[in-house]
């Protein structure tokens, strides 16, 4: 695909909030690159472009738009490709769902602006216990690997991230008590899509302390 036309995300050299739009886009099979800034004046021409609605980032530059707000994006690729459900019932369920995914990815997205240890053992004894159960009891009920209907929708995706941090921190024990999201799990990660985005170049590493010094560096106007 030309370079112009090919979606572009901006972002910092981290995870933070651009890493499920990262999952989508991969998800929808959108080429993409992704554009790391690392100093504040990048970030400051983005603003006089007047690219960056709410002086913020992410950004993902698509179909001749400029789009902020990840929620709002990940909708919008969502839309695209087919990943917000058959119907109204479906799609509210998506929707309630791919927010608890995001309450639930919210326990690990401080790590780097907290200590790490802290931030972990409070996802273990308070998060994974309370978020576990209520998505096994959706994806149990369901029966078929993902959260909602027959195929892979924006809840799938939003759940999938915290999970991926999850077992990335804990190990895949962490399913024990879970054979519901074990098999939305792996149902996912084998996908071709998915499982070329984890061995990929788009998955970012973990939000260390480089990323944490670009954020301060950029966003320092
Ligand atoms: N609701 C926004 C929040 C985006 C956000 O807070 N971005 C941070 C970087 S992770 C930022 O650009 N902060 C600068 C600011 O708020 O002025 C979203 O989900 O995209």
């Amino acid at each position: 695909m030309e370079a112009e036309k090919m979606a572009k995300l901006t972002y910092f050299h981290g995870r933070g909030r651009a890493e499920l739009i990262r999952l989508t886009l991969s998800a929808c099979n959108i080429e993409f690159s992704d554009e790391f800034l690392y100093e504040s004046k990048e970030y400051l021409k983005l603003i006089d472009d007047g690219k960056l609605l709410f002086k913020q980032l992410p950004l993902l530059e698509i179909d001749g738009r400029n789009l902020v707000q990840s929620g709002a994006i990940v909708r919008y690729l969502g839309r695209k490709g087919g990943l917000c459900g058959k119907n109204e019932d479906e799609t509210v369920q998506i929707d309630m769902l791919y927010e608890g995914g995001r309450d639930f990815m919210s326990s690990v997205l401080p790590i780097g602006f907290r200590p790490e240890a802290e931030v972990l053992a409070e996802a273990k004894s308070k998060f994974l216990p309370k978020y576990m159960p209520l998505f096994e009891k959706v994806a149990a009920a369901n029966g078929t690997g993902y959260l909602v209907g027959n195929s892979m929708t924006l809840a799938d995706l939003s759940l999938l991230e915290p999970l991926l941090s999850y077992v990335e921190y804990f190990g895949s024990e962490i399913f024990n008590d879970y054979p519901a999201l074990k098999k939305l799990y792996e149902t996912l990660t084998s996908l071709d899509t998915i499982s070329a985005f984890l061995k990929g170049p788009h998955r970012q590493r973990k939000n260390d302390e480089k990323y944490i010094s670009d954020v301060k560096i950029v966003l320092a106007r």
